[in-house]
């Protein structure tokens, strides 16, 4: 594509001479990445300033630069007042408007995005529908897996992801949005079709100034919902109405809004609930007529994730049927409520909870199904919100039995002090600190008696622990795993 195409995403016609026979190989925000004939971006960074890489880019056969101040370059320099935005529109230009081309779902919220992604994979694939998913876990297009470095990708990444999905005749997309890819522009561009709304409750507050731009960045998914008065291409927000932000949610977007939840005026809700040990039931009623659900997902909380994914797939004409298969049909999600199970005779439960909240739905949840002693092994991320440690440590010290306070990803803090950071407040002396995760994890193993549980929190699906800038191999379920049969060795 030449540059004056690419240039056209512009609200204005800029002065670059013969940009029309200048040809872009490759748009970069990397340099290096850049090879002969690539446009590059310079981005302003959390770590370091993409200005500072324009030598290097130019070396490397950069032919233009977008910058967003004056740099010294000797190719055609163009500078724009916000250079994530240029990036944004300029890839999806380069990548033929991939979002405008296939469906596209975004889930955003606190917790359940990526459990509300996996339902909604189920659902569509169940409808004979080809998928691609983006988010936590790994990318996704039909069943081949790709590992990613963000939830929610940059827009160049994503732009280009989106265009291979169109080729590989994915039908469907289905991606987390996180309040750090709302904020940082990475989804400007795209075309959502249903946005859908799990909940709101305390995290990142490291990256964003206060609860109220929290919520903010997450309502930006709605207020980029596009215009779906042509019947052909309708818009649609699924928002969850039991939610305190609900409201702010709703009222961010001009187009029709189904909800979801417990309360009596959701459009879509769940009426005579059963919870069990082994999954849950209740009655799926909607707008088009009611119908009994069975699943091996426990905890009300995922009730609520249900919710989410049968109205987007309701609004995407998916029969009732379809959901009710699909919804038995899935048998769980990588790392979250994940059972460890060498036959030992009490439970082990790899759980992603991370934040208050999640930590709180998922050991009340064990509460309502325990026989005996709960134990809880967690820690708190490092170069992460500080205020949710102590909260994380009271939950665990109030809902367990005993709790086991060691480290997550400390990433590049001292992992005594993130330690200290979550036990400084407690009034409880139910806990134990073990800094080393595989001996904390062991400990708990030990410790546990016949019909014990011991929930293993925020790590889930992750397979490494990043210590400083290293990330070293580490998986919950493997540890736990070793470590029970280590007992039972002895
Ligand atoms: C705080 C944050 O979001 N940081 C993101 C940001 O990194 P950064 O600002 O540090 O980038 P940088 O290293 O300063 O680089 C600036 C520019 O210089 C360029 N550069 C850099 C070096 C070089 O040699 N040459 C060069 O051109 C870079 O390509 C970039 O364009 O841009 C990177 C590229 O897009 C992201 O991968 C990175 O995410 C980091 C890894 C991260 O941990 N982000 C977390 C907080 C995050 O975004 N999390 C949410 C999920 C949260 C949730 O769901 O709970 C997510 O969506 O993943
Ligand atoms: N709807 C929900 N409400 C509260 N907690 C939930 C909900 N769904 C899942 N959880 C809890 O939150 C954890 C993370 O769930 P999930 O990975 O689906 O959320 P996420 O929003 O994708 O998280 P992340 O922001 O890290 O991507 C689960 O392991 C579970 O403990
Ligand atoms: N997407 C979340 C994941 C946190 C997972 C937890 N294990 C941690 O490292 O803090 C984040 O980047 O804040
Ligand atoms: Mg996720």
């Amino acid at each position: 594509m030449n540059l004056k195409e690419i240039l056209s995403v512009l609200p204005y016609t800029t002065e670059i001479p013969n940009a029309d026979t200048i040809e872009i190989s490759s748009i970069e925000m990397d340099s290096r990445k850049v090879k002969s004939n690539s446009l590059f971006v310079c981005i302003q960074g959390f770590t370091v300033d993409g200005h500072d890489y324009i030598d290097e880019a130019i070396k490397k056969g950069a032919v233009v630069i977008v910058a967003e101040k004056k740099v010294k370059s000797n190719v055609p320099t163009l500078i724009v007042s916000d250079t994530i935005r240029f990036l944004a529109m300029a890839s999806a230009k380069f990548y033929g408007f991939p979002t405008n081309k296939i469906p596209m779902i975004g889930v955003t919220g606190t917790n359940g995005k990526t459990t509300v992604t996996y339902l909604l994979e189920e659902l569509f694939n169940h409808h004979h529908k080809k998928t691609g998913i983006i988010g936590t876990i790994q990318m996704k297009i039909g069943s081949d897996v790709f590992p990613i470095n963000n939830t929610t990708p940059d827009s160049l990444f994503l732009q280009k992801t989106i265009r291979q999905m169109n080729s590989e005749g994915v039908d469907q997309v289905i991606m987390e949005v996180s309040s750090h890819a709302l904020d940082l522009g990475r989804v400007y561009g795209c075309d959502f079709d249903i946005a859908v709304f799990t909940n709101l409750s305390q995290d990142h507050l490291d990256y964003h100034d206060s609860m109220d731009e929290y919520l903010r960045a997450k309502s930006l998914l709605f207020a980029q919902l596009g215009n779906s008065y042509d019947n052909t291409n309708r818009k649609y927000a699924i928002v969850n109405i039991d939610d305190p932000s609900s409201n702010i949610i709703r009222r961010s977007t001009a187009q029709p809004v189904m909800t979801y939840g417990l309360n009596v005026n959701a459009d879509v809700r769940a009426e005579n609930i059963i919870l069990e040990a082994s999954g849950t039931r209740f009655t799926l009623v909607t707008p088009i007529g009611d119908i009994e659900i069975r699943s091996r997902l426990i905890g009300k909380f995922n009730i609520y994730n249900m919710l989410a994914a049968s109205s987007a797939a309701l609004v995407s004409n998916i029969p009732l049927k379809i959901i009710q298969q699909s919804l038995a049909s899935i048998e769980g999600v990588s790392g979250r409520f994940e059972p460890v199970d060498c036959n030992q005779n009490f439970s082990v439960i790899v759980d992603y909870a991370h934040t208050p909240d999640s930590l709180k739905n998922v050991l009340q949840t064990i509460k309502d199904i325990a026989r005996n002693d709960i134990y809880v092994v967690v820690g708190c991320g490092g170069d992460r919100d500080r205020t949710k440690r102590p909260q994380m440590a009271s939950i665990a010290v109030k809902y367990a039995n005993r709790a086991i306070f060691t480290s997550d990803n400390p990433r590049t803090e001292d992992p005594q002090v993130i330690l200290n950071d979550m036990t400084n407040g407690l009034t409880h002396n139910n806990y134990e600190v073990i800094q080393d995760r595989k001996k904390a994890i062991s400990y708990a193993v030990n410790l546990a008696k016949e019909n014990d549980i011991i929930l293993i929190a925020g790590k889930g699906h992750e397979t490494y622990q990043q210590i400083g800038l290293t990330k070293y191999d580490f998986d919950d379920r493997e540890v736990a795993s070793n470590a029970i049969l280590a007992k039972e060795k002895r």
